[in-house]
């Protein structure tokens, strides 16, 4: 059984700013959270307090009954909150399968099981041709299926993904599209952020719309989509309505 992550009444400023404003979530463990909102509405701001990378001014981060604000994003990932970031961060000068097995590194004795799991993840996203290549080969598209699926390699209670979608090949899109879900099926938790909304709202059991640090909507992805006040902040377009974006 897997934990799911949630946010109690997290708040985070910048100077003058609550970036951040009171923002609960109770996804439901195993669950794919989509979070959209208009630009500088705080979604990557939640998203880092959620894996420590910032400590909140106030509020508390779980996982599953345990409190786990303020503890780093190192220590959340061993404890399972995996993060994919816009601009895929992989360590570029070693191999794929080097990127692969970092996150097993302070992770004893089991090395032999994370090598199989991580030839079977680089599989499925079409990498395992480009094991023994240094990342810095790969193209943009291919180091965030890479990114990925690293982030699964440990069999996390939950991934946070920061715009998954942007800028990548519709080919490679759709690979991590499927991944996702597959990776869903078999339990693990996502909450994604995304301004490609219709791909979000496919995917989503639950959505929450965020504006100047609150989460102003949120639930099925249909309903939170035909929100007032969610069609108000972006701007008197109906969500997912046209184009991605
Ligand atoms: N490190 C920081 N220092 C100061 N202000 C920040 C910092 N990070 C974010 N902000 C501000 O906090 C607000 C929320 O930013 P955030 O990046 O979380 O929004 P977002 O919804 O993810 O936006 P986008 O969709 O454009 O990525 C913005 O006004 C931003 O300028």
């Amino acid at each position: 059984m897997r934990s799911a992550l949630a946010a109690e009444g997290i708040r985070k400023r910048f100077g003058g700013l609550w970036a951040v404003d009171g923002v609960t979530l109770r996804p439901e463990p195993s669950s794919i959270v989509g979070l959209i909102g208009p630009n500088g509405s705080g979604k990557t701001t939640l998203l880092n307090v959620l894996n420590g990378v910032y400590k909140p001014d106030e509020g508390r981060v779980l996982l599953g009954d345990v409190d786990v604000t303020g503890r780093s994003p190192h220590q959340l990932a061993a404890a399972g909150v995996s993060r994919t970031f816009q601009t895929p961060r992989v360590f570029k000068s070693v191999t794929v399968m080097e990127n692969m097995l970092t996150p097993t590194l302070h992770l004893h004795g089991r090395r032999a099981g994370f090598v199989d799991r991580a030839n079977q993840l680089l599989e499925l996203v079409n990498l395992i041709d480009k094991r023994d290549q240094a990342a810095s080969e790969l193209s943009g598209g291919q180091q965030k299926l890479l990114e990925f699926a690293r982030a699964l390699v440990t069999d996390p209670h939950v991934v946070l993904m920061d715009e998954p979608f942007a800028g990548v090949h519709p080919t490679i899109k759709e690979v991590l599209q499927g991944r996702i879900l597959a990776a869903n099926e078999e339990g693990t938790g996502f909450i994604i952020v995304s301004h490609e909304v219709p791909d979000l709202i496919a995917m989503s059991e639950w959505l929450v719309c965020m504006d100047q640090g609150s989460a102003i909507s949120e639930g099925l992805p249909t309903d939170v989509q035909q929100d007032d006040q969610v069609v108000t902040a972006y701007l008197g377009q109906p969500v997912g309505a046209g184009d991605d974006q």
